[in-house]
């Protein structure tokens, strides 16, 4: 069974803009693992526009489940992951400017540099995983540079899901079967969603952890939405 790690980015966006504490990550993140989410998933970036590096400390406490942490290793997000040991940590290779995610590792350019990183960690006792395209060279780079597991970038299947969904799902068949050859175990995310997720998950072998936030937190939203208003009218009449 594949395990589904809520990734929070989203609730830290809307707690910031009021610069109060609502609504709560602490919470919400505790929620979420009662309501049944097996992981719990941050990126914080440099510039903490969403999860700041203390949420990360705080989340440490809280988190019953998995808590995987994401992020580029700069120098202050290593000092970060190693001071707050989670289980899992993700390498993206994010530029600084970049309103989300927006590329895999080159595992080949980045070899001696990802090789370094990863080894740290796992000396550490944190699980690593990288962040890659469903690339033949990338995937054999990401066996080379010694990490546990991949994250496929999975953005192209959600864009081209709608079109023709059993193209838009190819590569990333066939990048499984090769991460399953090598034995590097096999995680995705990247606005996998309600409508595309099933699909997903049926059809790549092994899959065994996705991370999904914005849209699942924008369906929260939408689906909730209803019972919130009718709690307004009722407390209004
Ligand atoms: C690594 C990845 O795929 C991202 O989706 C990410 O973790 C989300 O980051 P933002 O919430 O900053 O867009
Ligand atoms: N690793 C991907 C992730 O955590 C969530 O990405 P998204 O669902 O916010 O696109």
């Amino acid at each position: 069974m594949t395990k589904l790690s809520v990734n929070v980015n989203k609730i830290a966006t809307l707690r910031n803009a009021r610069g109060g504490n609502v609504p709560n990550l602490l919470k919400v993140s505790s929620d979420l693992e009662d309501f049944g989410a097996q992981g719990i998933t941050i990126h914080p970036r440099p510039d903490e526009r969403h999860i700041r590096y203390q949420d990360a400390r705080d989340l440490k406490k809280v988190v019953k489940t998995e808590f995987n942490i994401e992020g580029n290793p700069i120098s202050k997000f290593i000092d970060l992951v190693l001071e707050v040991k989670p289980e899992q940590v993700t390498l993206v290779p994010d530029s600084v400017n970049a309103i989300t995610s927006n590329a895999g590792w080159n595992t080949v350019k980045f070899k001696d540099f990802l090789s370094e990183v990863i080894k740290t960690f796992k000396q550490a006792g944190i699980r690593t995983s990288i962040f890659v395209d469903p690339d033949t060279e990338m995937i054999k780079g990401a066996k080379a540079v010694g990490t546990d597991r991949i994250e496929l970038y999975t953005e192209s299947y959600a864009v081209n899901y709608a079109l023709n969904k059993e193209k838009a799902i190819t590569p990333f068949i066939k990048a499984a079967n090769i991460a399953n050859e090598l034995g590097l175990g096999i995680n995705a995310g990247h606005d996998l969603s309600l409508e595309n997720i099933e699909y997903f998950a049926k059809n790549i072998p092994n899959l065994l952890e996705v991370s999904i936030g914005h849209a699942l937190i924008s369906e929260a939203l939408y689906l909730g939405l209803d019972n919130v208003v009718n709690m307004y009218l009722h407390k209004l009449k």
